[in-house]
């Protein structure tokens, strides 16, 4: 059994579009594995479904940096995240050697989820509530990659924010979190790295429009988990070989989202 707490990385998904990103990234992990840290990788894919939605004829919307899911368009959001992403991230950890369990927030009781809020539509609200079945996974030295497709227990397939996923899945694991973007972290009105953010300078940027859109939904998605353990969440990026690195050796890198 480990000792070292439950290493949850998010991944977004601009990630899926980069071949070298993703062989750097699953190295990383690889390597952390194999030194004996588990690892639950939850990913985005949002890109992918902007194009299989723009591919099929639809239209999306978004509402604070949240796609708004009808109903027609539901099996779309669901082939490309829980299908082609978490696939194509599968494909990507077995190259690098990695066992893996593909997998969604609907399997194995991990959440309980609802409808967040009707304007909406179809995107879900989720909870923590039963580790057994990743704990299980990860205790064989099995990576879990898990995309955030969840199911109500009214049997209904709902679209769940990536960041808001993998807060729920950390909390549940009791892990420490890396929100891994495009971006080095939480940039500044000028494009500089802010290295460490707390709640009021969060909401202080929020309310200037320098924190928007999706990073909105991560850095408050990272202050909830912060909170909730009473240690920092790190905001970082996949592309920067540098972070990875220092990840792997257990530093801290990007921003730092205080409690
Ligand atoms: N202050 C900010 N610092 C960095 N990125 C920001 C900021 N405000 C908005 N963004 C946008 O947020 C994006 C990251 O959020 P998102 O697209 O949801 O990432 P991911 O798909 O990796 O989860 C950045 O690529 C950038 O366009
Ligand atoms: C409700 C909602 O907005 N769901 C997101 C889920 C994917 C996601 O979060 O992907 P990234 O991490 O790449 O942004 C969406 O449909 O785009």
């Amino acid at each position: 059994m480990a000792t070292k707490p439950v290493l949850v990385l998010k991944v977004g998904g601009a990630l899926l579009q980069c071949e070298m990103g993703m062989a750097r990234l699953m190295t990383a992990a690889a390597e952390m594995i194999a030194a004996g840290q588990q690892v639950l990788l939850v990913h985005g894919g949002g890109c992918l479904v902007d194009e299989q939605l723009t591919a099929n004829g639809k239209e999306t919307i978004k509402l604070d940096g949240l796609r708004v899911t009808p109903e027609d368009q539901i099996p779309i959001v669901v082939g490309a995240l829980a299908g082609t992403s978490n696939k194509i991230l599968q494909a990507a950890a077995a190259k690098a050697g990695i066992v893996s369990v593909g997998m969604s927030l609907g399997d194995g009781n991990v959440v309980t989820a609802k409808i967040k809020d009707e304007r909406l539509g179809l995107v879900g609200e989720v909870e923590p509530k039963d580790a057994t079945y990743l704990n299980f996974i990860l205790n064989q030295g099995w990576m879990p990659i898990c995309s955030s497709i969840a199911i109500s227990g009214q049997g209904e397939m709902l679209n769940v924010n990536a960041d808001q996923a993998a807060t729920a899945l950390a909390k549940l694991v009791n892990g420490t979190l890396v929100l891994l973007s495009d971006v080095s972290g939480v940039l500044d009105g000028k494009g500089q790295l802010i290295n460490s953010l707390n709640k009021s300078e969060i909401e202080y940027l929020v309310a200037q429009g320098v924190i928007e859109k999706g990073m909105k939904v991560k850095v408050e998605a990272a202050l909830e988990v912060a909170q909730w353990m009473g240690k920092p969440v790190q905001v970082a990026s996949w592309r920067d070989a540098e972070q990875l690195k220092t990840l792997v050796k257990g530093g801290s890198v990007g921003t730092q989202i205080q409690p």
